[in-house]
Order: C-alpha cells, then sequence, then structure tokens
C-alpha cells in the first residue's frame, strides 16, 4: 500500500516521471492561515505541543497545495526541552535556551529523554495520519546532534556555531557525552515518533557545513550513523532522509557509509555532481534556492527547470536547499507545484 504514495516509493529507490514535491518549512509564517493561529497561541513551544493546533498546521499547505507529504508540525528545540534545558522562543530573536558554558552544567541534563513530555507531539501525529489524503506521506523529523547542541551550548542560534565549536576543542570529552547523549535521546524520539503513525524520518543537520573534516567525521558522522542502526534494528522498513546541510565532498562518505535512504542537498551543491554521484545507489532530495522562490517568474522557472534536468536520472525528491523563507509570496509555490507536476514530458 505504500508503494502507492510517491514519495515512498522513491525513498525504497524508485525512479518517478515526476518527483514528489514538499518544501522545507512549508508549514509556517509565509501562509496567512499559519500566522492566524500562531497569533492565538502563548508561546511558540506551547503552540507546538497544543495537538489540535499542530496538526492543523501540519495539514495546512497540503490542502492549499496538495503536496507530497507533511512534515510533522513541531520544531527540534523540544528534544533539550524533554532533556530538562529551558528553551524558549523570543518573537523576531529566534530560541534562547539556557546556554551551557562550561562541562560541570552538563549534570542540569537528564540522563536519558523524558519521552513523556513530548506525548503531545505523537498525539499530534496521531491526529495527522487519520486526516491525510491517501496518497500523501508522512514524515517525522528531529534535529541532528551536531545542530540542537549548538545551539544547547550557545543558548541562541550563531553565524558560526563558535560556541559549541570552541566548548568541543577544549572539553572534548564532555562533548562527546552531549553529542551521545543527543543521539540516543534523537534516536529514541524519532522511533516514538514512527510508532505514532510517520511514514519516514528526516534528520536536520543544519550547521554540519562549519566544521573542519576530523570534527565533521566525530560530531557530525558518528553520531549520525549511531542514530541511523538504532532505527533501522528496530524499523529496518521506515526510510530515513539525512539533511547533512553544507556536506559537499563529504557526500561521498555520506552515501558510502552513512546507510540513509535519502540525502538532503542544500542551495549551494552541485545536483548535477550529486546526481552523478547518487544515481542507482539513493535517493536524492533538494535543491532549489529558497531565494529563486521567493523572487518567482523567469528566475524560478529555469531554477525548477535545471533542478529536474540535472536528477532526471535519479529517485528524486524535488524540494528547497534550505527552509521556505516567510516572505515568499503564495503564488510562485503555486507556480513552483504547477511547473515540477507539469515536467513529465519535458524531462524524461
Ligand atoms: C535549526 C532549526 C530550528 N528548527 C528547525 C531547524 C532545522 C531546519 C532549518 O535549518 O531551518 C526545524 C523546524 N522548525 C519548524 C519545523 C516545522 C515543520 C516544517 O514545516 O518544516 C521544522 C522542521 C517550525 C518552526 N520553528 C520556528 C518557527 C517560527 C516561529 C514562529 O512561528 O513564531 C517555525 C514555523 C522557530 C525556530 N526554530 C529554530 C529556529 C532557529 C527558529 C527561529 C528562526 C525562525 O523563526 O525561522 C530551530
Amino acid at each position: 500500500m505504500n508503494e502507492q504514495k510517491p514519495l515512498l516509493s522513491v525513498l525504497s529507490g524508485n525512479k518517478t516521471p515526476v518527483p514528489p514535491l514538499w518544501l522545507m518549512r512549508q508549514a509556517g509564517r509565509y501562509l496567512p492561515e499559519y500566522r492566524e493561529l500562531r497569533s492565538k497561541a502563548k508561546s511558540f513551544l506551547d503552540f507546538c505541543y497544543s495537538p489540535a493546533a499542530a496538526a492543523e498546521v501540519t495539514l495546512q499547505p497540503i490542502r492549499r497545495f496538495g503536496f507530497d507529504a507533511a512534515i510533522l508540525f513541531s520544531d527540534i528545540l523540544v528534544v533539550p526541552d524533554a532533556l530538562g534545558q529551558k528553551v524558549s522562543f523570543e518573537t523576531g530573536e529566534g530560541p534562547k535556551l539556557e546556554p551551557i558554558e562550561l562541562p560541570e552544567q552538563l549534570s542540569r541534563l537528564q540522563q536519558s529523554i523524558d519521552l513523556a513530555r513530548l506525548d503531545p507531539v505523537f498525539e499530534t501525529i496521531d491526529r495527522v495520519k487519520g486526516a491525510l489524503p491517501r496518497e500523501t506521506a508522512f514524515i517525522g523529523f528531529c534535529g541532528a546532534p551536531w545542530t540542537v547542541a549548538s545551539y544547547m551550548i550557545a543558548g541562541r542560534g550563531t553565524p558560526d556555531q563558535a560556541p559549541a565549536r570552541l566548548f568541543a576543542y577544549r572539553h572534548p570529552e564532555a562533548f562527546e557525552r552531549l553529542i551521545g547523549l543527543l543521539a540516543d535521546a534523537s534516536a529514541a524520539y524519532l522511533l516514538r515518533q514512527i510508532e505514532a503513525g510517520v511514514e519516514a524520518v528526516q534528520i536536520f543537520d543544519s550547521w554540519a557545513g562549519v566544521l573542519p573534516p576530523a570534527e565533521f567525521r566525530k560530531w557530525v558522522f558518528a553520531p549520525l550513523r549511531r542514530m541511523v542502526l538504532t532505527i533501522k534494528k528496530e524499523r529496518p522498513q521506515t526510510p530515513i532522509i539525512a539533511f547533512v546541510r553544507g556536506a559537499g565532498t563529504h557526500l561521498v562518505e555520506l552515501i558510502d557509509g552513512l546507510g540513509a535512504d535519502a540525502y538532503g542537498l542544500e542551495t549551494a551543491e552541485d545536483p548535477v555532481w550529486a546526481a552523478r554521484l547518487g544515481a542507482g545507489r539513493t535517493a536524492l532530495q533538494g535543491n532549489l534556492d529558497p531565494l529563486a522562490l521567493l523572487a518567482g517568474g523567469e528566475a524560478l522557472d529555469r531554477g525548477v527547470d535545471d533542478i529536474l534536468a540535472a536528477f532526471s536520472d535519479c529517485a528524486h525528491i524535488f524540494n528547497l536547499g534550505h527552509g521556505i523563507l516567510p516572505q515568499t509570496p503564495i503564488e510562485n509555490v503555486e507556480r513552483l507545484v504547477a511547473r515540477v507536476r507539469s515536467s513529465e514530458n519535458r524531462f524524461s
């Protein structure tokens, strides 16, 4: 039955005449119906933990655009929250956490994740799965250990993740403990999402691109590998999408050895190179520039066509190279969907 859903078919390695399509951060501020519900919530985290609202927001982009996948509405920072770190979101400023500046402060965290705290997320999943169209796949997600740790250490978003990189150089053993804790917590969290009803999972390593190669192997590849092994052991049938943003040439070793079912490519990655590397071995997801979508018009059409042409010989999922921007006009998303869906004869 799953084979009927185009996204799951591509994740099992099949090519389709038209790639299935969804957009990272597709539930969000560019949608007026999102902004309306969001304005009624006490806080962003409260919104994430309100199953009725979170389920509704998950479904909004499906109703409007008929994407091939819904992604659970939540945030990667619910994991630190369920590990006992204080998390809040200030409007216009992004996330705020109690920073971790010294190894001793790691003892403030719980030794394992409190999944009961995330019960509202699992209830959201339960509500969404009954409401999705038959052909729409349902994706769960979490942040990767390195990306989540970068917020936990700095206590906020940073342009270069310097606080976490410094902490890792100064206190490698403590940092390794934190990364290990996050790998186990995140794998357990994804397994519980799968049990609740998601059909595929995506791991977001949004800040993987800043690390030198030796650090990349320790803090990105190794914990992702640990997560993939844990999840595949329990749920071999559930596909995993790894979005290792800024992987660059590390894509070679990811495809060789990570064991995910698909790799998400960011905006700057060359789709022609990636397609040559991945064709016949893995599914690939990406990678239209979110700014081309914002700009619309010919820039959008050209961007879409280049990507469709580059991946025409691959098991390909059409997506952006990073999240959709809040200023993106709705008409441009409609134009994107129409252009991808009418591509059958142009690129096969
Ligand atoms: C790094 C990261 C975060 N969260 C996420 C990442 C990885 C992906 C990426 O790199 O973009 C992932 C995420 N965040 C959100 C989703 C929902 C599902 C989806 O539609 O994709 C997903 C998959 C909702 C959200 N998460 C957040 C919002 C906006 C908050 C609001 O509506 O007030 C949404 C819709 C808040 C958030 N959450 C985070 C930041 C830095 C911010 C503030 C910046 C921003 O506002 O975009 C952490």
